[in-house]
Protein backbone atom coordinates (compact mmCIF):
# COMPACT_ATOMS: atom_id res chain seq x y z
CA UNK A 1 0.00 0.00 0.00
CA UNK A 2 2.73 2.53 0.83
CA UNK A 3 4.87 1.69 -2.41
CA UNK A 4 1.36 2.09 -4.21
CA UNK A 5 1.14 5.37 -2.84
CA UNK A 6 4.29 6.43 -3.18
CA UNK A 7 4.87 5.35 -7.05
CA UNK A 8 0.80 7.53 -7.49
CA UNK A 9 2.57 9.84 -5.54
CA UNK A 10 5.66 9.97 -7.74
CA UNK A 11 3.30 10.45 -10.68
CA UNK A 12 0.91 13.20 -9.37
CA UNK A 13 4.72 14.78 -8.30
CA UNK A 14 6.34 14.50 -12.07
CA UNK A 15 2.91 15.85 -13.02
CA UNK A 16 2.84 18.49 -10.67
CA UNK A 17 6.82 19.28 -11.27
CA UNK A 18 5.49 19.73 -15.30
CA UNK A 19 2.82 21.81 -14.46
CA UNK A 20 4.97 23.95 -11.88
CA UNK A 21 7.78 24.10 -14.73
CA UNK A 22 5.07 25.60 -17.19
CA UNK A 23 3.62 27.81 -14.49
CA UNK A 24 7.21 28.64 -13.34
CA UNK A 25 8.28 29.66 -17.01
CA UNK A 26 5.20 31.26 -17.87
CA UNK A 27 5.72 33.13 -14.25
CA UNK A 28 9.61 34.14 -15.68
CA UNK A 29 8.26 35.53 -18.75
CA UNK A 30 5.86 37.36 -17.52
CA UNK A 31 7.84 38.74 -14.72
CA UNK A 32 11.09 39.72 -16.43
CA UNK A 33 8.47 41.36 -18.92
CA UNK A 34 7.01 43.37 -16.23
CA UNK A 35 10.61 44.07 -14.72
CA UNK A 36 10.92 45.58 -18.38
CA UNK A 37 8.44 47.24 -18.58
CA UNK A 38 8.81 49.26 -14.84
CA UNK A 39 12.14 50.33 -15.99
CA UNK A 40 10.84 51.29 -19.08
CA UNK A 41 8.16 53.13 -17.41
CA UNK A 42 10.10 55.40 -16.59
CA UNK A 43 11.64 56.91 -19.67
CA UNK A 44 8.60 56.25 -21.08
CA UNK A 45 6.66 58.92 -19.25
CA UNK A 46 9.61 61.43 -19.92
CA UNK A 47 9.59 60.56 -23.59
CA UNK A 48 5.67 59.80 -24.51
CA UNK A 49 4.54 63.09 -22.34
CA UNK A 50 7.68 65.31 -24.51
CA UNK A 51 5.84 64.22 -27.77
CA UNK A 52 2.52 64.14 -26.91
CA UNK A 53 2.35 68.01 -24.47
CA UNK A 54 -0.78 69.73 -25.52
CA UNK A 55 -3.06 67.53 -26.74
CA UNK A 56 -5.76 66.93 -24.00
CA UNK A 57 -8.08 64.92 -26.70
CA UNK A 58 -5.26 63.03 -28.07
CA UNK A 59 -4.64 62.25 -24.75
CA UNK A 60 -7.98 61.23 -23.46
CA UNK A 61 -8.04 58.87 -26.57
CA UNK A 62 -4.50 57.13 -25.87
CA UNK A 63 -6.13 56.40 -22.46
CA UNK A 64 -8.77 55.20 -23.87
CA UNK A 65 -6.99 52.65 -26.27
CA UNK A 66 -5.01 51.70 -23.70
CA UNK A 67 -8.17 51.27 -21.47
CA UNK A 68 -9.85 48.90 -24.42
CA UNK A 69 -6.87 47.09 -24.78
CA UNK A 70 -6.88 46.08 -21.46
CA UNK A 71 -11.05 45.23 -21.46
CA UNK A 72 -10.60 43.39 -24.44
CA UNK A 73 -7.49 40.78 -22.26
CA UNK A 74 -9.79 40.99 -19.51
CA UNK A 75 -13.40 40.23 -21.65
CA UNK A 76 -11.64 37.36 -23.16
CA UNK A 77 -10.72 35.49 -20.02
CA UNK A 78 -14.10 36.57 -18.46
CA UNK A 79 -15.95 35.18 -21.03
CA UNK A 80 -14.43 31.73 -21.15
CA UNK A 81 -13.95 31.14 -17.37
CA UNK A 82 -17.67 30.46 -16.45
CA UNK A 83 -17.40 27.45 -18.46
CA UNK A 84 -13.89 26.31 -17.90
CA UNK A 85 -14.90 26.21 -14.09
CA UNK A 86 -17.85 25.10 -14.33
CA UNK A 87 -16.43 22.11 -16.11
CA UNK A 88 -13.61 21.67 -14.11
CA UNK A 89 -16.22 22.29 -10.63
CA UNK A 90 -18.34 19.37 -12.02
CA UNK A 91 -15.19 16.96 -12.37
CA UNK A 92 -13.77 17.87 -9.24
CA UNK A 93 -16.97 17.40 -7.37
CA UNK A 94 -17.27 14.08 -9.02
CA UNK A 95 -13.69 13.49 -8.16
CA UNK A 96 -13.30 14.11 -4.94
CA UNK A 97 -16.54 14.84 -3.48
CA UNK A 98 -17.32 18.32 -1.85
CA UNK A 99 -13.92 18.91 -0.33
CA UNK A 100 -12.55 19.63 -3.24
CA UNK A 101 -14.34 22.51 -4.83
CA UNK A 102 -15.01 23.81 -1.46
CA UNK A 103 -11.25 24.29 -0.69
CA UNK A 104 -10.52 25.66 -4.30
CA UNK A 105 -13.88 28.29 -3.55
CA UNK A 106 -12.25 29.29 -0.26
CA UNK A 107 -9.14 29.85 -1.45
CA UNK A 108 -10.20 31.74 -4.13
CA UNK A 109 -11.96 34.21 -1.80
CA UNK A 110 -9.21 34.42 0.51
CA UNK A 111 -7.28 34.93 -2.58
CA UNK A 112 -9.82 37.82 -4.00
CA UNK A 113 -9.96 39.34 -0.43
CA UNK A 114 -5.94 40.07 -0.50
CA UNK A 115 -6.25 40.94 -3.95
CA UNK A 116 -8.87 43.78 -3.16
CA UNK A 117 -7.01 44.52 -0.02
CA UNK A 118 -3.36 45.38 -2.38
CA UNK A 119 -5.44 46.63 -5.49
CA UNK A 120 -6.81 49.30 -3.24
CA UNK A 121 -4.37 51.98 -3.08
CA UNK A 122 -3.32 50.77 -6.50
CA UNK A 123 -5.98 52.36 -8.12
CA UNK A 124 -5.81 55.69 -6.18
CA UNK A 125 -2.18 56.09 -6.81
CA UNK A 126 -2.79 55.16 -10.56
CA UNK A 127 -5.46 58.31 -10.79
CA UNK A 128 -2.81 60.49 -8.68
CA UNK A 129 -0.27 59.61 -11.63
CA UNK A 130 -2.27 60.30 -14.34
CA UNK A 131 -3.13 63.91 -12.67
CA UNK A 132 0.24 64.57 -12.38
CA UNK A 133 0.81 63.72 -15.58
CA UNK A 134 -1.44 65.95 -17.07
CA UNK A 135 -0.17 68.95 -14.49
CA UNK A 136 3.41 68.11 -16.01
CA UNK A 137 2.50 68.40 -19.96
CA UNK A 138 0.48 71.66 -18.71
CA UNK A 139 3.47 72.86 -17.19
CA UNK A 140 5.51 71.69 -20.56
CA UNK A 141 3.44 73.64 -22.61
CA UNK A 142 3.34 77.05 -21.06
CA UNK A 143 6.81 77.17 -20.86
CA UNK A 144 6.63 76.15 -24.74
CA UNK A 145 4.15 78.82 -25.72
CA UNK A 146 5.24 81.97 -22.98
CA UNK A 147 9.01 80.99 -24.16
CA UNK A 148 10.27 84.09 -25.71
CA UNK A 149 8.64 86.37 -22.51
CA UNK A 150 10.38 83.71 -20.16
CA UNK A 151 13.45 84.03 -21.90
CA UNK A 152 13.05 88.12 -21.30
CA UNK A 153 12.91 87.55 -17.78
CA UNK A 154 15.72 85.54 -17.76
CA UNK A 155 13.67 82.58 -16.35
CA UNK A 156 15.45 79.63 -17.91
CA UNK A 157 16.87 78.38 -14.73
CA UNK A 158 13.63 79.05 -12.63
CA UNK A 159 11.37 77.35 -15.22
CA UNK A 160 13.74 74.65 -15.49
CA UNK A 161 13.81 74.45 -11.26
CA UNK A 162 9.90 74.70 -11.76
CA UNK A 163 9.36 72.20 -14.23
CA UNK A 164 11.69 69.73 -12.64
CA UNK A 165 9.70 69.63 -9.52
CA UNK A 166 6.72 68.63 -11.10
CA UNK A 167 8.33 66.15 -13.06
CA UNK A 168 9.47 64.49 -9.60
CA UNK A 169 6.37 64.92 -8.24
CA UNK A 170 5.54 62.40 -10.91
CA UNK A 171 8.15 60.16 -10.87
CA UNK A 172 7.64 59.54 -6.93
CA UNK A 173 4.22 58.43 -7.55
CA UNK A 174 4.97 56.36 -10.33
CA UNK A 175 8.04 54.87 -7.76
CA UNK A 176 5.45 54.37 -5.15
CA UNK A 177 2.65 52.69 -7.78
CA UNK A 178 5.89 50.55 -8.51
CA UNK A 179 6.18 49.54 -4.94
CA UNK A 180 2.79 49.02 -4.53
CA UNK A 181 2.69 47.11 -7.73
CA UNK A 182 4.89 44.80 -6.93
CA UNK A 183 2.71 43.69 -3.52
CA UNK A 184 0.30 42.86 -5.74
CA UNK A 185 2.72 41.23 -8.09
CA UNK A 186 4.37 38.93 -5.49
CA UNK A 187 0.38 39.06 -4.00
CA UNK A 188 -0.64 37.17 -7.55
CA UNK A 189 2.01 34.72 -7.87
CA UNK A 190 1.67 33.82 -4.29
CA UNK A 191 -1.82 32.43 -4.85
CA UNK A 192 -0.26 30.83 -8.08
CA UNK A 193 2.46 28.39 -6.62
CA UNK A 194 0.33 27.68 -3.41
CA UNK A 195 -2.82 26.80 -5.78
CA UNK A 196 -0.34 23.70 -6.79
CA UNK A 197 -0.13 22.34 -2.99
CA UNK A 198 -3.78 22.72 -2.03
CA UNK A 199 -4.63 20.78 -5.30
CA UNK A 200 -2.51 18.02 -2.98
CA UNK A 201 -3.61 18.48 0.46
CA UNK A 202 -7.20 18.29 -1.45
CA UNK A 203 -6.25 14.88 -3.31
CA UNK A 204 -4.37 13.56 0.06
CA UNK A 205 -7.15 13.95 2.59
CA UNK A 206 -9.67 11.55 1.45
CA UNK A 207 -6.43 8.74 0.52
CA UNK A 208 -5.22 9.41 4.38
CA UNK A 209 -8.75 9.10 6.10
CA UNK A 210 -9.44 5.85 4.13
CA UNK A 211 -12.28 6.70 1.80
CA UNK A 212 -10.13 4.72 -0.77
CA UNK A 213 -8.87 1.79 1.28
CA UNK A 214 -11.30 -0.51 -0.80
CA UNK A 215 -9.42 -0.12 -4.41
CA UNK A 216 -6.86 -1.72 -6.08
CA UNK A 217 -3.07 -0.57 -6.10
CA UNK A 218 -3.81 0.24 -9.89
CA UNK A 219 -7.36 1.91 -9.67
CA UNK A 220 -5.96 4.08 -6.65
CA UNK A 221 -3.57 5.22 -8.96
CA UNK A 222 -5.07 6.08 -11.37
CA UNK A 223 -7.88 8.32 -9.56
CA UNK A 224 -4.97 10.09 -7.99
CA UNK A 225 -3.51 11.25 -11.19
CA UNK A 226 -6.94 12.13 -12.52
CA UNK A 227 -8.12 14.22 -9.65
CA UNK A 228 -4.65 15.89 -9.24
CA UNK A 229 -5.65 16.94 -13.01
CA UNK A 230 -9.09 18.50 -12.26
CA UNK A 231 -7.58 19.83 -9.10
CA UNK A 232 -5.21 21.64 -10.67
CA UNK A 233 -7.28 22.92 -13.82
CA UNK A 234 -9.82 24.24 -11.49
CA UNK A 235 -7.35 25.92 -9.25
CA UNK A 236 -5.76 27.07 -12.23
CA UNK A 237 -8.75 28.58 -13.71
CA UNK A 238 -9.29 30.61 -10.70
CA UNK A 239 -5.50 31.42 -10.52
CA UNK A 240 -6.31 33.17 -14.46
CA UNK A 241 -8.89 35.21 -12.64
CA UNK A 242 -6.49 36.52 -10.12
CA UNK A 243 -3.99 37.25 -12.36
CA UNK A 244 -6.34 39.58 -14.00
CA UNK A 245 -6.78 41.86 -10.95
CA UNK A 246 -3.09 43.60 -11.85
CA UNK A 247 -4.97 44.21 -15.13
CA UNK A 248 -7.94 45.05 -13.18
CA UNK A 249 -6.39 47.92 -11.03
CA UNK A 250 -5.08 49.73 -14.34
CA UNK A 251 -8.71 49.50 -15.93
CA UNK A 252 -10.14 51.11 -12.62
CA UNK A 253 -7.83 54.02 -12.50
CA UNK A 254 -7.69 55.00 -16.22
CA UNK A 255 -11.32 54.61 -16.23
CA UNK A 256 -11.54 56.89 -13.08
CA UNK A 257 -9.24 59.46 -14.68
CA UNK A 258 -11.28 59.25 -18.02
CA UNK A 259 -14.73 59.47 -16.33
CA UNK A 260 -13.67 62.68 -14.61
CA UNK A 261 -11.96 64.15 -17.72
CA UNK A 262 -15.38 63.41 -19.71
CA UNK A 263 -18.06 64.70 -16.95
CA UNK A 264 -15.55 67.80 -16.77
CA UNK A 265 -15.47 68.46 -20.63
CA UNK A 266 -19.73 67.03 -20.88
CA UNK A 267 -20.24 70.00 -18.30
CA UNK A 268 -18.79 72.61 -20.28
CA UNK A 269 -20.05 71.63 -23.82
CA UNK A 270 -23.63 71.42 -22.01
CA UNK A 271 -23.01 74.97 -20.90
CA UNK A 272 -21.40 75.93 -24.17
CA UNK A 273 -24.21 74.65 -26.53
CA UNK A 274 -27.29 76.92 -25.33
CA UNK A 275 -27.20 78.13 -29.33
CA UNK A 276 -26.78 76.58 -32.96
CA UNK A 277 -23.25 78.02 -34.00
CA UNK A 278 -24.32 77.17 -37.74
CA UNK A 279 -27.75 78.41 -37.67
CA UNK A 280 -28.60 82.53 -39.02
CA UNK A 281 -31.68 82.20 -36.57
CA UNK A 282 -31.41 83.37 -32.83
CA UNK A 283 -31.96 81.17 -29.98
CA UNK A 284 -32.42 80.29 -26.77
CA UNK A 285 -33.53 77.68 -23.98
CA UNK A 286 -35.63 78.15 -20.94
CA UNK A 287 -35.22 76.29 -17.89
CA UNK A 288 -37.10 73.41 -19.44
CA UNK A 289 -35.19 73.41 -21.96
CA UNK A 290 -37.64 74.87 -24.91
CA UNK A 291 -36.58 76.81 -27.80
CA UNK A 292 -37.28 80.47 -28.28
CA UNK A 293 -36.60 82.68 -31.55
CA UNK A 294 -35.19 85.96 -30.11
CA UNK A 295 -35.47 89.55 -31.06
CA UNK A 296 -33.75 90.65 -34.47
CA UNK A 297 -32.26 93.72 -33.78
CA UNK A 298 -30.93 92.91 -30.40
CA UNK A 299 -27.80 91.44 -29.88
CA UNK A 300 -27.77 91.11 -26.08
CA UNK A 301 -29.99 91.08 -23.25
CA UNK A 302 -29.26 91.70 -19.88
CA UNK A 303 -31.61 91.13 -17.17
CA UNK A 304 -30.40 92.07 -13.50
CA UNK A 305 -27.72 90.42 -13.97
CA UNK A 306 -24.94 90.02 -11.20
CA UNK A 307 -21.80 88.00 -11.45
CA UNK A 308 -18.58 87.92 -10.19
CA UNK A 309 -15.35 85.56 -11.10
CA UNK A 310 -15.44 82.09 -9.67
CA UNK A 311 -12.71 82.90 -7.35
CA UNK A 312 -14.19 85.36 -5.36
CA UNK A 313 -17.00 86.19 -2.92
CA UNK A 314 -17.46 89.59 -3.98
CA UNK A 315 -19.99 90.94 -7.02
CA UNK A 316 -18.14 92.03 -9.88
CA UNK A 317 -21.09 93.81 -11.46
CA UNK A 318 -24.81 93.91 -9.54
CA UNK A 319 -27.64 94.05 -10.77
CA UNK A 320 -27.32 95.45 -14.60
CA UNK A 321 -29.84 95.33 -16.91
CA UNK A 322 -29.22 96.56 -20.41
CA UNK A 323 -30.35 95.58 -24.40
CA UNK A 324 -27.52 96.15 -26.81
CA UNK A 325 -29.01 96.57 -30.45
CA UNK A 326 -27.92 97.26 -33.90
CA UNK A 327 -26.82 100.41 -34.81
CA UNK A 328 -25.86 101.77 -30.97
CA UNK A 329 -22.30 101.26 -30.28
CA UNK A 330 -21.12 100.20 -26.65
CA UNK A 331 -18.19 101.23 -24.82
CA UNK A 332 -17.49 99.32 -21.66
CA UNK A 333 -14.78 100.80 -19.62
CA UNK A 334 -13.52 100.61 -16.20
CA UNK A 335 -10.25 100.29 -14.17
CA UNK A 336 -8.38 96.93 -14.28
CA UNK A 337 -10.11 93.85 -12.79
CA UNK A 338 -13.36 96.03 -12.21
CA UNK A 339 -15.35 92.57 -14.86
CA UNK A 340 -14.67 93.67 -18.04
CA UNK A 341 -13.65 90.50 -19.87
CA UNK A 342 -15.67 88.62 -17.25
CA UNK A 343 -18.62 90.30 -18.77
CA UNK A 344 -18.04 88.82 -22.01
CA UNK A 345 -17.59 85.60 -20.17
CA UNK A 346 -20.54 85.48 -18.78
CA UNK A 347 -22.66 86.50 -22.48
CA UNK A 348 -20.89 83.54 -23.70
CA UNK A 349 -21.38 81.31 -20.91
CA UNK A 350 -17.79 80.36 -20.29
CA UNK A 351 -18.95 81.62 -16.44
CA UNK A 352 -22.74 81.42 -15.15
CA UNK A 353 -24.24 84.50 -13.64
CA UNK A 354 -24.91 84.61 -10.22
CA UNK A 355 -28.09 85.62 -10.63
CA UNK A 356 -30.44 87.46 -13.06
CA UNK A 357 -30.81 86.89 -16.84
CA UNK A 358 -28.38 87.00 -19.60
CA UNK A 359 -29.14 85.89 -23.63
CA UNK A 360 -27.49 86.24 -26.86
CA UNK A 361 -30.18 86.79 -28.83
CA UNK A 362 -28.23 86.68 -32.14
CA UNK A 363 -26.06 83.41 -33.18
CA UNK A 364 -22.04 83.22 -33.33
CA UNK A 365 -20.51 83.69 -36.69
CA UNK A 366 -20.65 85.74 -39.92
CA UNK A 367 -23.76 86.85 -39.84
CA UNK A 368 -24.53 87.36 -35.91
CA UNK A 369 -22.11 87.79 -33.71
CA UNK A 370 -17.79 87.61 -33.43
CA UNK A 371 -15.79 88.35 -30.30
CA UNK A 372 -12.08 89.63 -31.01
CA UNK A 373 -10.70 88.70 -27.57
CA UNK A 374 -7.99 90.77 -25.66
CA UNK A 375 -5.16 88.17 -26.83
CA UNK A 376 -5.51 87.46 -30.70
CA UNK A 377 -5.78 83.92 -31.19
CA UNK A 378 -4.41 82.41 -34.73
CA UNK A 379 -4.88 79.10 -35.94
CA UNK A 380 -2.13 77.29 -37.63
CA UNK A 381 -2.21 77.36 -41.73
CA UNK A 382 -1.72 79.04 -44.32
CA UNK A 383 -2.43 83.04 -44.98
CA UNK A 384 -5.98 82.59 -46.23
CA UNK A 385 -7.02 80.17 -43.23
CA UNK A 386 -5.98 82.66 -40.89
CA UNK A 387 -8.65 85.61 -42.57
CA UNK A 388 -11.03 83.60 -43.51
CA UNK A 389 -10.52 81.52 -39.60
CA UNK A 390 -12.87 79.91 -38.50
CA UNK A 391 -15.29 79.85 -41.87
CA UNK A 392 -13.90 76.86 -43.30
CA UNK A 393 -14.35 74.64 -40.28
CA UNK A 394 -17.68 75.96 -39.19
CA UNK A 395 -19.12 76.58 -42.23
CA UNK A 396 -17.54 74.73 -44.58
CA UNK A 397 -19.99 75.25 -47.81
CA UNK A 398 -20.73 79.03 -47.15
CA UNK A 399 -19.14 79.38 -50.78
CA UNK A 400 -15.98 80.34 -52.45
CA UNK A 401 -13.32 82.21 -51.19
CA UNK A 402 -12.86 85.51 -52.65
CA UNK A 403 -9.25 86.08 -53.31
CA UNK A 404 -9.74 90.01 -54.37
CA UNK A 405 -11.76 90.58 -51.15
CA UNK A 406 -8.92 89.03 -48.54
CA UNK A 407 -6.45 90.84 -50.20
CA UNK A 408 -8.51 94.20 -49.89
CA UNK A 409 -9.18 93.19 -46.00
CA UNK A 410 -5.48 92.76 -45.42
CA UNK A 411 -4.95 96.16 -46.67
CA UNK A 412 -7.37 97.56 -44.99
CA UNK A 413 -6.37 96.15 -41.46
CA UNK A 414 -2.89 97.51 -42.44
CA UNK A 415 -1.09 94.15 -43.04
CA UNK A 416 -0.56 93.49 -46.64
CA UNK A 417 2.94 92.94 -45.82
CA UNK A 418 2.30 90.05 -44.14
CA UNK A 419 1.30 88.12 -47.43
CA UNK A 420 4.62 89.16 -49.15
CA UNK A 421 6.51 87.56 -46.23
CA UNK A 422 4.19 84.46 -47.08
CA UNK A 423 4.61 84.38 -50.82
CA UNK A 424 0.75 84.06 -51.11
CA UNK A 425 -2.58 83.60 -49.29
CA UNK A 426 -2.12 79.69 -50.32
CA UNK A 427 1.68 79.44 -49.26
CA UNK A 428 2.18 76.82 -46.92
CA UNK A 429 4.29 78.50 -43.70
CA UNK A 430 6.78 76.84 -41.42
CA UNK A 431 6.73 79.27 -38.95
CA UNK A 432 4.12 79.53 -35.67
CA UNK A 433 2.36 82.64 -36.20
CA UNK A 434 2.58 83.85 -32.40
CA UNK A 435 6.28 83.82 -33.00
CA UNK A 436 6.83 85.69 -36.45
CA UNK A 437 4.22 88.21 -35.88
CA UNK A 438 4.44 91.61 -33.60
CA UNK A 439 1.35 92.06 -31.05
CA UNK A 440 0.25 94.99 -33.17
CA UNK A 441 0.20 92.42 -36.68
CA UNK A 442 -1.58 90.00 -34.64
CA UNK A 443 -4.19 92.42 -33.89
CA UNK A 444 -4.54 93.93 -37.20
CA UNK A 445 -4.66 90.55 -38.77
CA UNK A 446 -7.39 89.93 -36.57
CA UNK A 447 -9.48 93.02 -37.69
CA UNK A 448 -8.47 91.75 -41.49
CA UNK A 449 -10.20 88.18 -40.29
CA UNK A 450 -13.55 90.51 -38.71
CA UNK A 451 -13.18 92.49 -42.29
CA UNK A 452 -13.72 89.84 -44.20
CA UNK A 453 -16.52 87.44 -42.05
CA UNK A 454 -18.64 91.17 -42.19
CA UNK A 455 -20.84 90.03 -38.26
CA UNK A 456 -23.47 92.08 -37.58
CA UNK A 457 -22.21 93.32 -34.12
CA UNK A 458 -18.33 92.85 -33.59
CA UNK A 459 -17.37 92.36 -29.28
CA UNK A 460 -13.77 94.12 -29.06
CA UNK A 461 -12.14 93.62 -26.28
CA UNK A 462 -8.64 96.26 -26.01
CA UNK A 463 -8.35 94.73 -29.70
CA UNK A 464 -6.75 97.55 -30.37
CA UNK A 465 -4.30 98.23 -27.21
CA UNK A 466 -1.22 97.72 -29.43
CA UNK A 467 -2.10 99.46 -31.91
CA UNK A 468 -1.27 103.89 -32.24
CA UNK A 469 -4.58 105.95 -32.35
CA UNK A 470 -4.25 106.91 -35.90
CA UNK A 471 -4.46 103.23 -36.58
CA UNK A 472 -7.01 102.64 -34.11
CA UNK A 473 -9.33 105.21 -36.25
CA UNK A 474 -9.01 104.09 -39.29
CA UNK A 475 -9.62 100.45 -38.18
CA UNK A 476 -12.78 101.44 -36.34
CA UNK A 477 -14.01 103.94 -39.24
CA UNK A 478 -13.55 100.83 -41.98
CA UNK A 479 -15.44 98.51 -38.80
CA UNK A 480 -18.48 101.17 -38.91
CA UNK A 481 -18.37 101.66 -42.98
CA UNK A 482 -18.79 97.98 -43.14
CA UNK A 483 -22.02 98.53 -41.26
CA UNK A 484 -20.81 96.62 -37.63
CA UNK A 485 -22.79 97.74 -34.04
CA UNK A 486 -19.18 97.73 -31.97
CA UNK A 487 -19.34 96.88 -28.73
CA UNK A 488 -15.62 97.90 -27.42
CA UNK A 489 -13.82 97.02 -24.13
CA UNK A 490 -10.95 99.28 -23.34
CA UNK A 491 -9.49 102.12 -20.72
CA UNK A 492 -8.39 104.63 -23.63
CA UNK A 493 -10.48 107.81 -23.90
CA UNK A 494 -9.81 108.03 -27.93
CA UNK A 495 -12.32 105.04 -28.19
CA UNK A 496 -15.18 107.09 -27.02
CA UNK A 497 -15.96 109.23 -30.11
CA UNK A 498 -16.86 105.76 -31.91
CA UNK A 499 -19.38 104.79 -29.76
CA UNK A 500 -23.10 105.70 -28.48
CA UNK A 501 -22.98 105.14 -24.84
CA UNK A 502 -20.54 104.01 -21.84
CA UNK A 503 -21.38 101.39 -19.50
CA UNK A 504 -18.69 102.34 -16.36
CA UNK A 505 -17.39 99.48 -14.26
CA UNK A 506 -17.05 100.66 -10.84
CA UNK A 507 -15.65 98.03 -8.80
CA UNK A 508 -17.81 96.32 -5.49
CA UNK A 509 -21.06 95.90 -8.22
CA UNK A 510 -21.52 99.31 -9.00
CA UNK A 511 -21.91 100.12 -12.19
CA UNK A 512 -22.95 103.56 -14.50
CA UNK A 513 -24.97 103.94 -17.52
CA UNK A 514 -23.95 107.53 -20.24
CA UNK A 515 -24.88 108.83 -23.29
CA UNK A 516 -21.41 110.09 -24.78
CA UNK A 517 -23.15 111.25 -27.67
CA UNK A 518 -25.45 115.08 -26.86
CA UNK A 519 -24.24 115.37 -23.83
CA UNK A 520 -23.78 113.56 -20.85
CA UNK A 521 -27.48 112.16 -19.59
CA UNK A 522 -27.16 109.96 -16.95
CA UNK A 523 -29.18 106.50 -18.23
CA UNK A 524 -28.91 104.64 -14.88
CA UNK A 525 -32.53 103.03 -15.24
CA UNK A 526 -32.69 99.63 -14.82
CA UNK A 527 -34.19 98.61 -17.32
CA UNK A 528 -32.92 101.14 -20.19
CA UNK A 529 -32.91 99.73 -23.79
CA UNK A 530 -30.68 101.13 -25.95
N1 LIG B 1 -10.10 82.59 -15.12
C1 LIG B 1 -10.29 83.26 -14.01
N2 LIG B 1 -10.54 82.61 -12.87
C2 LIG B 1 -10.77 83.28 -11.74
N3 LIG B 1 -10.76 84.62 -11.64
C3 LIG B 1 -10.52 85.32 -12.76
C4 LIG B 1 -10.28 84.69 -14.00
N4 LIG B 1 -10.07 85.62 -14.92
C5 LIG B 1 -10.18 86.80 -14.29
N5 LIG B 1 -10.45 86.63 -13.01
C6 LIG B 1 -10.63 87.67 -12.00
O1 LIG B 1 -11.86 88.34 -12.29
C7 LIG B 1 -11.73 89.73 -12.05
C8 LIG B 1 -12.18 90.48 -13.29
O2 LIG B 1 -11.33 90.16 -14.36
P1 LIG B 1 -11.50 90.74 -15.82
O3 LIG B 1 -10.59 89.99 -16.72
O4 LIG B 1 -12.93 90.77 -16.14
O5 LIG B 1 -10.97 92.22 -15.62
P2 LIG B 1 -10.97 93.42 -16.68
O6 LIG B 1 -11.87 94.47 -16.15
O7 LIG B 1 -11.24 92.92 -18.05
O8 LIG B 1 -9.46 93.89 -16.51
P3 LIG B 1 -8.43 94.43 -17.61
O9 LIG B 1 -8.79 95.85 -17.84
O10 LIG B 1 -7.12 94.30 -16.94
O11 LIG B 1 -8.57 93.57 -18.82
C9 LIG B 1 -10.28 89.98 -11.71
O12 LIG B 1 -10.19 90.16 -10.31
C10 LIG B 1 -9.57 88.74 -12.12
O13 LIG B 1 -8.51 88.47 -11.25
Amino acid sequence: MVLILLNSTLKSVDQYICNQMYVGWRKTLTESLHTAYFQGRVYYTLNVLRKDIDNPDQRISQDAERLCKQMSTMASRLIVSPFTLTYYTYHCLHSTGWIGPVSIFGYFVVGTIANKILMGPIVATLFEQEKLEGDFRFKHMQIRVNAESAAFYRAGKVEHMRTNRRLQALLQTQTSLINKELWLYIGVNTFDYLGGFLSYIIIAIPIFTGIYDGLSPGELSALISKNAFVCIYLINGFTQLIDLSTTLSDVAGYTHRIGELREVMEDILHKQCDYDPASGESFDFDSDFNVHAGPVDTAFILDHLSYKSPYSDELLVEDLSLKISQGTHVLVVGNTGTGKTSLLRVLNRLWEAESGFVQMTTCFGPRGTLFLPQKPYLTDGTLREQVIYPLKDIYPASGSVDDDRIIKFLELAGVSSILKRTGGLDEEVDWNWYDVLSPGEMQRLCFARLFYLQPKYAVLDEATSALTEEAEAQLYRTCKQLGMTLVSLGHRSSLEKYHDVQLKLCGGGRWELSWLKGGNSSLNHRDETM
